[in-house]
């Protein structure tokens, strides 16, 4: 039986997902259609009449923008949020600024597709000549939460997972205990490590799963945080499977 439920959503489209870059932990604000995605998360989560007790989200613009959007959208402007490096999107190393398609057509869409979804092939790592190294290394936010010792230059999937798990394990697991209606506004792949450790979805089976923009999904969750009911998306069918195809598309050479 369903004890908590936990929401979460990933940031409406980017500018740079419009572009099919690479984009890792570069700032890329939302475009236009992902603010209108992000206002339709917020309508959708308000018609299916849920309120939150606090919420998290990663420390960059497009997911943080979107929890604005959705929290203003339910009413909620002063929910309390907490904010962490620790959700961010995996970084994208040497592919950071890259586009998709165009990578694909020069290395083939198997090793893109292992760049984008293996378990534990990190892409190569950002260099200091990479046009946008020092927008994201140089970044005054993780002062005092990162050295540049600690400071990764890519992460694979399951690299991003020993960030962000123990952030769920230590502070949202607690509070979901606690019986604190949350809310989780972050990346494709930092919630797609959430998923495989909820789901606990093997290294293959992961590699499968993409998550759409703007489109929130719940977890039912039993006392033992198993989950009785996995990503149910707040949207219909037809939409979340077309939103889920574009995002595996991606990655294809035009
Ligand atoms: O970094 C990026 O390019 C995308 C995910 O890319 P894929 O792994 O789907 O290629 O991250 P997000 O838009 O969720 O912040």
């Amino acid at each position: 039986m369903a004890k908590y439920s936990i929401v979460m959503v990933r940031h409406g489209e980017s500018e740079w997902n419009q572009k099919n870059l690479f984009c890792g932990w570069y700032d890329a604000n939302l475009s236009e259609k992902g603010v209108q995605e992000a206002q339709a998360a917020g309508t959708a989560l308000k018609n299916a009449g849920w309120t939150f007790d606090l919420a998290h989200t990663s420390l960059l613009t497009r997911a943080q923008k979107t929890l604005g959007a959705i929290l203003e959208n339910i009413g909620q402007q002063d929910l309390p949020v907490e904010k962490t490096w620790r959700l961010n999107e995996r970084h994208y190393g040497g592919l950071t600024g890259l586009n998709k398609a165009e990578t694909a057509a020069k290395f083939g869409e198997a090793q893109v597709q292992i760049w984008r979804r293996s378990f534990d092939v990190p892409p190569p790592p950002i260099e200091p000549e990479n046009p946008y190294y020092s927008s994201i290394v140089d970044d005054p936010r993780y002062v005092g939460s990162l050295t540049k010792e600690d400071f990764p230059k890519c992460e694979s999937l399951k690299l991003t997972i020993e960030r962000s798990l123990p952030y769920w394990n230590d502070t949202i697991v607690p509070q979901i205990k606690a019986g604190k209606k949350i809310l989780i506004a972050a990346h494709g792949n930092s919630l797609r490590g959430i998923v495989k450790h909820l789901d606990q979805l093997s290294d293959d089976e992961i590699m499968g799963l993409n998550l759409p923009t703007g489109i929130p999904f719940v977890y039912e969750l039993d006392e033992n945080l198993k989950p009785v009911k996995s990503m149910v998306f707040l949207g219909d069918e037809e939409t979340v499977k077309k939103a889920i195809e574009s995002v595996a598309n991606q990655g294809k050479a035009k």
